[in-house]
């Protein structure tokens, strides 16, 4: 079993290259140089595209299990202050992707050395932060050819201390949509607003009317989210601006609201668009399907880890992130965990720091799971 040193070596090293969604080059070299250094009869390995698919031999397979780990970065400056900080400005592993990964390696690791009777397929699935990698590589020949009977997968949790995990049966992460908007008016000079159509003062307006969706026209009891994450427009200060930009998410958790949500944002779009005497373009972007845990088996699974010495097992609530590993839990019976790793700063803030201590936690407790499961 790889040691915690030889683990936090290799996040260590993960950390320095982030990339972004299906450029993930460099990353999926230092992989691929990971299982060069293994024997090679031991497993099987498929690339697919910036991903891998690495499938770990067992002695009398009659299943494959499967443990997935997304590997993309994403567009945030680091400022951890780490030694080993990014060396990809403007670049970031602050999603955890550096510690699936280098757990991903650990488990294939142990089990080439360790066989046990059931095949195990680890999947290094690019572009979970955007595009989304995970439809795409699931309706490819690499992936059909080697489907795994069941499925999982883990998310660092900086709001649960080290040596914790927590999941629950049924629905475990929202129902996701990109959101990006283009409005175009008419600029002008500053001193002559009458004479203009002003997209920073439609912009805006919009962001207000936004939250009316969900205080609003979603019920209160099945939770909904719009977050605008960046407005651009303009391009100098005293003209007024012409275009203007809104990029944002959509969170529910069921598929009705998100119906529901997009259809009052068309309506206000329209309504601005009037209003302010503008052109509006909506693109929904990439969308995410659900987490949705398989009932049984994470069932299993909690009593599993509740049952561990070194595991202190917590049962989760919902929450609104998105994950496109929900599109492999639609067709595959598993289920996603959170694995405590404390940290001041959350998930998507330039100075996550999760706590390496808690590979180890990881490490043991999938080696375990899926021993006991084959
Ligand atoms: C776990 C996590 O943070 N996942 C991301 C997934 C992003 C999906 C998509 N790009 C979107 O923004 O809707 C998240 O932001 O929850």
């Amino acid at each position: 079993m790889l040691s915690l040193e030889k683990m936090t070596a290799i996040r260590r090293d993960l950390h320095q290259i982030p990339e972004l969604g299906f450029q993930e080059f460099k990353t999926q070299k230092y992989l691929l140089q990971f299982f060069e250094q293994l024997p090679a009869d031991r497993y099987e390995l498929k690339k697919w595209r910036t991903g891998l698919l690495v499938k770990v031999k067992g002695t009398n397979p009659s299943k494959i299990m499967g443990y997935r780990a997304d590997i993309d970065g994403l567009p945030i400056t680091e400022e951890t202050g780490y030694s080993f900080s990014s060396a990809h400005e403007g670049m970031m592993h602050a999603c955890g992707h550096d510690f699936h990964m280098t757990i991903g390696l650990a488990i294939a690791e142990h089990f080439i050395f360790h066989p046990i009777a059931d095949d195990l397929l680890v999947i290094f699935q690019p572009a979970e932060e955007g595009p989304g990698g995970a439809k795409p590589m699931m309706e490819s020949k690499e992936f059909l050819d080697w489907k795994p009977d069941f499925i999982t997968a883990l998310h660092i949790a900086p709001d649960l201390t080290p040596g914790t995990i927590g999941t629950k049966p049924g629905l475990l992460f929202a129902n996701t949509s990109e959101l990006f908007i283009d409005l175009k008016g008419k600029g002008g000079h500053a001193a002559y607003p009458h004479t203009a159509k002003d997209m920073i003062v439609a912009a805006s307006q919009l962001v207000g009317q936004f939250q009316t969706i969900i205080s609003r026209n979603v019920d209160p009891l099945d939770s909904a989210v719009i977050t605008v994450g960046k407005i651009t427009g303009g391009t100098v200060q005293n003209i007024i601006a012409e275009n203007a930009r809104l990029e944002g998410t959509i969170r529910t958790l069921s598929a009705q609201s998100m119906g529901k949500v997009k259809e009052r944002i068309e309506a206000l779009v329209k309504g601005l668009e009037m209003g302010y005497e503008c052109e509006a373009k909506i693109d929904y972007g990439a969308m995410y399907y659900q987490v949705f845990n398989e009932p049984e088996l994470t069932q299993e699974f909690m009593e599993f880890a509740d049952g561990l010495s070194f595991v202190q097992f917590e049962e989760s609530k919902e929450a609104m992130t998105g994950e496109d590993f929900g599109y492999f839990l639609s067709e595959i019976p598993g289920f996603m965990f959170w694995l405590g790793t404390g940290s001041e700063y959350g998930l998507h803030h330039s100075r996550l720091q999760p706590d390496e201590t808690a590979m180890e936690t990881a490490l043991r407790t999938m080696t375990e799971y899926f021993s006991f499961k084959s």
